[in-house]
Formats: structure tokens, C-alpha cells, sequence
């Protein structure tokens, strides 16, 4: 569904992403591992044309799509929950919603996301900023799923939430792969990407050193770059 090839990101003179290369699969849950800094978000905004590649190769569905602004990455399919949410504070739930709408048969309507998060349709009339942490996940989810995406990425969406918020989350994620959604998913929490992931890449100062299945996942892996066992 999703190729990247050999990406090589800068910010100025600054040599970031070395040669990252990963597919995301049709269906699945692609997640990309790492401790701060790594490159992380950087692979996820190279994907989405918010920084733009110096080298390398961006495929979503046999048809290129680097080096192209976010807009056009966002029509050809692709759509981000950013980390730290960006929910517009001073517009209501509904209207953040409609910002992103894209209509499209049998796709994603604002109903069905209120389906989805029976708390955004309560909460329709009030104002973004004033959500809680796990409602704004929700309405960050809700709001890419109305561009109806072939590929989801998600950037670190349990940070900042309670374990009971997390694991709605989680259940989210693994309704959405029911329903047949492609996700690329950034995460720090080890046990959720674990849980979640049909494939699992690490990356280490910009470089892919790992990847595999999370069975593979050994406890050397994991204090080697991740410095955490469990
Ligand atoms: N806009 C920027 N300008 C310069 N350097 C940056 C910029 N954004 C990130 N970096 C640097 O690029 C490297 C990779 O950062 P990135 O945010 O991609 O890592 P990450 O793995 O997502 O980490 P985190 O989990 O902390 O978000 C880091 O050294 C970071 O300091």
C-alpha cells in the first residue's frame, strides 16, 4: 500500500533520516519504534510532505507522492493524527470536524465518526480547548478519518493519556484494522505497539536497525534501542 525507499532527510546541514526504508502493508499495523529523537516524526512528516525529503522514494499505491506539498499527499490518500493532537481550540467539535471533511461514497461522514466516539456527538457544540486529553485524541482521529484516508498515520496518540484512555485507544486502533484501514503508527508505549503491530521497525539515529514481528522482539532489541524490556 504504502512504499517508502531509501529516504534521506536534513533539516539545513543537519543529516537526519539515513536511507529509511518501510512498506506498510494493505490492512495492517505497521509500527515504528524508537527513543526520542530518533527520527520518528520525522519519517511521518517526510511521508506527509511537512518536511520534504533531500533523497528517496514515496509510493502509495504504485503512484509516487514525494515532494509534494501536505494537500496533495492528503487528496492522494494519506491522512495524520499529529502528535500533540493540533485541535483547533477556539472552533466546537463539530466545527473541527468539518474542517477536514471529504466527501466520498459509502465513505466516512460526520454521523458515522459520532458512531465511532459516541462522546464527540455529545460533546458536539463545545469548544476544542475544552476537551479532555482523550477526547481530543478522539477528535484527532475523527477529523482524519473524514478526509477517508487509504493510510492513517498516527503520531504517538497515547502520549499524555490515562492507562483507561490508552486502552480505548487501542481498541479504536484494532476497530479500525477490522474495518479494513492501512495504519502507520508512531509509538513510545511498548506494550501498545506491541499489542497492535502486524509488523514492527525501529529506528536509531535515523537509520532502520529493526524489523520484524513483535515475537521477534527479543529483550536484547529492546535495551539495545529501546532501552526497556519487558
Ligand atoms: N524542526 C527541526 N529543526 C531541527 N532539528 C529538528 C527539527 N525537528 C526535529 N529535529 C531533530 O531531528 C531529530 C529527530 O527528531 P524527531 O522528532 O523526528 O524524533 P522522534 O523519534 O519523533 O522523537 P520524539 O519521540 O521525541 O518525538 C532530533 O535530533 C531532533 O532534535
Amino acid at each position: 500500500m504504502l512504499q517508502v525507499n531509501e529516504l534521506n532527510t536534513y533539516y539545513g546541514e543537519s543529516h537526519i533520516l539515513h536511507n529509511v526504508s518501510l512498506t506498510v502493508k494493505k490492512g495492517e499495523v505497521t509500527v515504528l519504534l524508537g527513543r526520542n529523537g530518533m527520527g520518528k516524526t520525522t519519517t511521518i512528516h517526510s511521508i506527509m510532505g511537512i518536511v520534504l525529503p533531500k533523497q528517496g522514494k514515496i509510493v502509495l499505491e504504485e503512484k509516487e507522492v514525494q515532494m509534494k506539498p501536505s494537500f496533495h499527499v492528503s487528496k492522494a490518500g494519506v491522512a495524520l493524527v499529529p502528535q500533540g493532537r493540533r485541535i483547533f481550540s477556539n472552533l466546537t467539535v463539530k466545527e473541527n470536524l468539518l474542517t477536514t471533511h471529504r466527501p466520498q461514497e459509502n465513505g466516512w461522514t460526520i454521523e458515522k465518526v459520532y458512531d465511532m466516539f459516541p462522546r464527540l456527538a455529545e460533546r458536539e457544540t463545545s469548544m476544542g480547548g475544552n476537551l479532555s486529553g482523550g477526547e481530543q485524541q478522539m477528535l484527532s482521529i475523527g477529523r482524519a478519518l473524514l478526509t477517508n484516508p487509504k493510510v492513517l498515520l498516527l503520531d504517538e496518540p497515547s502520549e499524555g493519556l490515562s492507562p483507561l484512555m490508552v486502552g480505548e485507544i487501542i481498541k479504536i486502533i484494532k476497530q479500525l484494522k477490522q474495518q479494513g484501514l492501512t495504519m502507520l503508527l508512531v509509538e513510545q508505549n511498548l506494550l501498545m505497539a506491541m499489542d497492535l503491530a502486524d509488523q514492527i521497525y525501529i529506528l536509531n539515529k535515523g537509520k532502520v536497525v529493526f524489523h520484524g514481528a513483535s515475537d521477534d522482539l527479543d529483550n536484547n532489541v529492546k535495551n539495545k534501542y529501546l532501552a526497556l524490556s519487558s
